[in-house]
């Protein structure tokens, strides 16, 4: 339904999830497989501090699917926040490519940049006090975006941010004071608030950093229903493997580069029930680099350079050291 005063059709939940079907439709033909919705190509990002350069991304490489459910993993320290903050439209990549829904975020004007981030992406950080405001109720939170980006106005406004904590399974929750829920209740009104202006792509990070493990499923949930009932694609940074193995692809991230990725189906086994297959692959960017994981290099004692042999079906490494001790 549209008012006289909005400036753009809003779309009501069944039109959401029309749009949800559509894009999966679009996938299944595989256009968005080549495009990427999210695209980075040879990330770069370096802090400089006190004459000191931090290479806190050295020519990141990911590509994510409309409408996929992506977990990013990485040890401290590793660049995820770097990279989020870089696609969530807070920070500007020193070089590379990042694209997201069509958006460059290397060109970006601060009026488009604005908007981005008003319309096209949202957010959920793991403290719950930077997604929701304490004195406002939580109604009134994920009114607030809608307000802010006047996208949608009273009644509309109202009905869309319950509909939005009904979904998330926080509907109880409508008229307390940030305050009075728990923190996991704070968590899925910020999903409610991060998808109020129905973005194209969540992220989330570590939003379920400071919860226990069955309060984090519950986030988590709240997150996958987003996903798959309004077909936004959504990327969570996460250490919790609870969070990493549900999902069907996980993509790790060391010294600022994309390092390896676990991709989980579905099969059916033979007794007829069904199972999980994770498979874990290193990551190739377009120069043919790849990084070897870290216990592969630790169980040879691979150093300094190694040598390669090309198979008629795979590729050998093998310890650079046995030369030069012949
Ligand atoms: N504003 C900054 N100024 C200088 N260095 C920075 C800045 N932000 C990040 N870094 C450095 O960049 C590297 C990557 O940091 P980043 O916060 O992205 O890692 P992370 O994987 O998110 O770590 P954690 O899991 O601890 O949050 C680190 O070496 C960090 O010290």
């Amino acid at each position: 339904m549209t008012t006289t005063t909005d400036p753009a059709p809003v779309p009501d939940l069944a039109a959401l999830q029309r749009r949800a079907a559509a894009r999966a439709a679009e996938r299944a033909g595989g256009t968005d497989r080549l495009r990427g919705h999210i695209v980075c190509e040879g990330l770069v990002r370096i802090f400089k501090t006190e004459g000191v350069e931090v290479f806190a991304l050295q020519g990141l490489e990911l590509s994510v699917d409309r409408g996929e459910l992506l977990a990013i993993v990485g040890a401290s320290g590793s660049g995820k926040s770097t990279l989020l903050n870089i696609l969530s439209g807070l920070d500007t990549p020193t070089a590379g490519v990042a694209r997201v829904a069509g958006q460059d975020l290397l060109g970006m004007s601060a009026r488009d940049r604005l908007n981005y981030r008003r319309r096209v992406v949202g957010f959920v950080w793991q403290q719950t006090g930077r997604n929701l405001l304490p004195y406002l109720t939580a109604l009134e939170n994920v009114e607030l975006p809608m307000r802010l980006a006047g996208r949608r106005r009273g009644r509309l406004a109202r009905d869309r941010a319950r509909e939005l904590l009904d979904l998330v399974g926080v509907g109880y929750c409508a008229d307390r004071r940030p305050a009075q829920l728990s923190g996991g209740e704070q968590q899925r009104c910020a999903v409610a608030v991060a998808v109020a202006n129905d973005p194209e792509v969540l992220f989330a990070d570590e939003p379920t950093g400071e919860l226990d493990e069955s309060t984090a499923a519950e986030v988590f949930g709240a997150l996958r229903t987003i996903n798959a009932e309004l077909g936004v694609t959504v990327v969570v940074v996460t250490h919790d493997h609870a969070v990493a193995d549900q999902v069907r692809r996980t993509v790790a991230i060391r010294d600022g580069r994309t390092a390896s990725e676990v991709r989980r189906t579905a099969r059916t086994a033979s007794d007829g029930s069904t199972e999980t297959v994770s498979e874990e692959y290193a990551v190739l960017d377009r120069s043919g680099r790849m990084q070897l994981p870290a216990a592969f290099v630790d169980a040879l004692s691979l150093r300094d350079r190694v040598r390669l042999n090309l198979e008629p079906d795979h590729v050998e490494v093998r310890p650079g050291q046995e030369a030069s001790g012949e």
